[in-house]
């Protein structure tokens, strides 16, 4: 049986929900059981903004989670602003009234833009229930509406009638502008990683008769939320909520400035700026998805994983993983967490010659017979696109005799300096079982080397899209965005779903 396990996507429901006489539409993916992340979303967009995150298996396999849409966006009811009055203060009670409705009892929040005064308006009114933040681009502080876009903002909110300041708000919902809000201070090389669809289908919504007013008087009651960004802090001072930034730093509606500032108050605080734009997870949401995954395993200590499953086997032995090398089960305890325990064995296999996923599969036997239980092994391979894949498998040997520069040298008569990082873990169950791969590969470019040379081949590895090497980056963004890293990912999915998660 060939049981090489590859991300596929999960299943996403759209459903809508009676508050107060009007329908709230929202997306649902993952089960019930599992710990709940509300997603709020920002203007001019709607739930749909979400869409990657909702269907990532790496989340959904974990979590639940839960994207509506504000009164006025998306597929949920646009009353006029004469039958509804569109405040932050009333988008924020109906989307309590909503977590109430779904019997949501504690949850996590991820807010941007428009969902950061409407997730902390929730989070004072209900500290007790809020499990952790997720911050993409979302404001509390006054630093960060400090800029050109804000002082046109406050020139209406200071006269709402005058002409000059009327035609900037009925500029905010042009065709032009909402493009722009999602490919300005996008990285030229990942323009082509933004859906038209995205701007396309806010435009549809801000089109609708009626929208363009709705929208005049939100902006304008955007203007309550710096008073009430003391209380905010204060929140965050106070109940100290595990809080993950995410922040798109070329955004010029929410600028970095506006992120910097949540160090001051937040004492369990993750913090990471991405080169691109306002709509952050239209280009990173990979990056992020991980980053979210990492932050809410080690945060949520009571992940009450599926328990009625049927497929779990609950391991009575802790899982073996075997490894000569140190500087591997560093970075897999790093990764993990305290997501699973795995105990670790120093021990030497011998590898056979062949494919990297028969080479680990062969590895992984072996040492489930040593062991006698459940063992999990790893395999890392630098292959060179020139080279047909080589060295890959035998890397390490190469290094060892080679040093690395002279794996740089390999490629001298080539141009392309291209290739790939390779992760394959296997594990089995004990030495009867056949064992099972998850691969994760992570691309670049073999450069001459740079940076510590305390691992392997890291000075010669610069993946795609990063200027440094693997040996000159943060550990933690190494470890966002590796080989090891996505080959984990599946791991963990997979392990969890066997009842081995902790
Ligand atoms: O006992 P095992 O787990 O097999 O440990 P190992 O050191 O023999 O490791 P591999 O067989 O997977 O050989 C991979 C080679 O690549 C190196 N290596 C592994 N992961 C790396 C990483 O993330 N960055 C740089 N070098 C790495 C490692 O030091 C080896 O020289
Ligand atoms: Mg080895």
């Amino acid at each position: 049986m060939s049981t090489t396990l590859t991300n596929s996507t999960s299943t996403i429901r759209y459903n809508t929900i009676k508050i107060d006489n009007q329908d709230i539409f929202y997306r649902e993916s993952g089960d019930k059981k599992n710990p709940t992340l509300i997603l709020l979303h920002g203007f001019p967009s709607s739930s749909h903004q979400y869409r990657h995150l909702l269907a990532d298996t790496h989340l959904t396999s974990k979590y639940h989670l839960i994207a509506p849409d504000y009164i006025g966006y998306g597929q949920s009811s646009m009353p006029s602003t004469k039958d509804f009055e569109y405040t932050f203060d009333n988008l924020s009670v109906v989307t309590e009234k909503f977590i109430k409705a779904l019997s949501i009892e504690k949850y996590s929040l991820y807010v941007f833009d428009y969902g950061a005064p409407i997730g902390y308006r929730l989070a004072l009114r209900n500290p007790e229930r809020i499990q952790s933040f997720i911050v993409q681009n979302g404001n509390a502080y006054d630093e960060g509406i400090d800029n050109a876009f804000w002082s046109n903002v406050k020139k209406y909110w200071a006269e709402p009638t005058k002409q000059e300041n009327i035609d900037f708000v009925l500029g905010l919902i042009t065709p032009q502008t909402t493009q722009w809000q999602y490919l300005n201070g996008v990285q030229e090389k990942d323009k082509s990683l933004v859906a038209p669809d995205g701007y396309v289908s806010d435009q549809y919504y801000l089109d609708r008769p009626g929208n363009g007013e709705i929208q005049a008087q939100l902006l304008f009651d955007y203007g309550t939320n710096p008073a009430k960004y003391p209380a905010f802090q204060q929140y965050f001072r106070q109940y100290q909520p595990p809080m993950l930034i995410v922040w798109g730093k070329n955004d010029e509606i929410f600028p970095a400035e506006g992120a910097y500032p949540y160090k001051r108050d937040l004492k369990n605080l993750e913090f990471h700026l991405f080169e691109t734009g306002h709509f952050t997870l239209e280009t990173h949401h990979q990056q992020i998805s991980t980053l979210i995954n990492q932050f809410l395993t080690k945060n949520l200590n009571n992940l009450n994983i599926n328990n009625n499953n049927p497929n779990i086997e609950m391991s009575k032995n802790p899982i073996v993983f075997i490894t000569g090398n140190a500087k591997k089960l560093e970075e897999v305890i790093q990764i993990l967490g305290s997501s699973l325990t795995l105990e670790s064995r120093k021990l030497d296999l011998p590898e056979l010659q062949g494919e990297p996923e028969d080479i680990s599969k062969e590895k992984c036997r072996l040492a489930a017979k040593h062991v006698g239980g459940p063992v999990l092994i790893e395999d890392t391979c630098l292959c060179f696109n020139a080279l047909q894949g080589l060295p890959g498998p035998y890397v390490k040997w190469f290094l060892d005799k080679l040093k690395p520069e002279g794996l740089y040298d390999l490629l001298a008569a080539h141009q392309d300096k291209t290739g790939y990082a390779l992760c394959n873990f296997a594990f089995s169950r004990g030495p009867d079982d056949e064992p099972i791969v998850f691969v994760g590969r992570t691309n670049g470019t073999i450069v001459p080397p740079r940076g510590p040379r305390n691992f392997g081949w890291d000075p010669v590895f610069q993946p795609e899209g990063y200027t440094e090497t693997y040996a000159e980056m943060d550990k933690s963004i190494k470890n966002t965005i590796s080989h090891r890293t996505k080959s984990l990912e599946l791991v963990k999915n997979y392990l969890f779903e066997h009842g081995y998660g902790n």
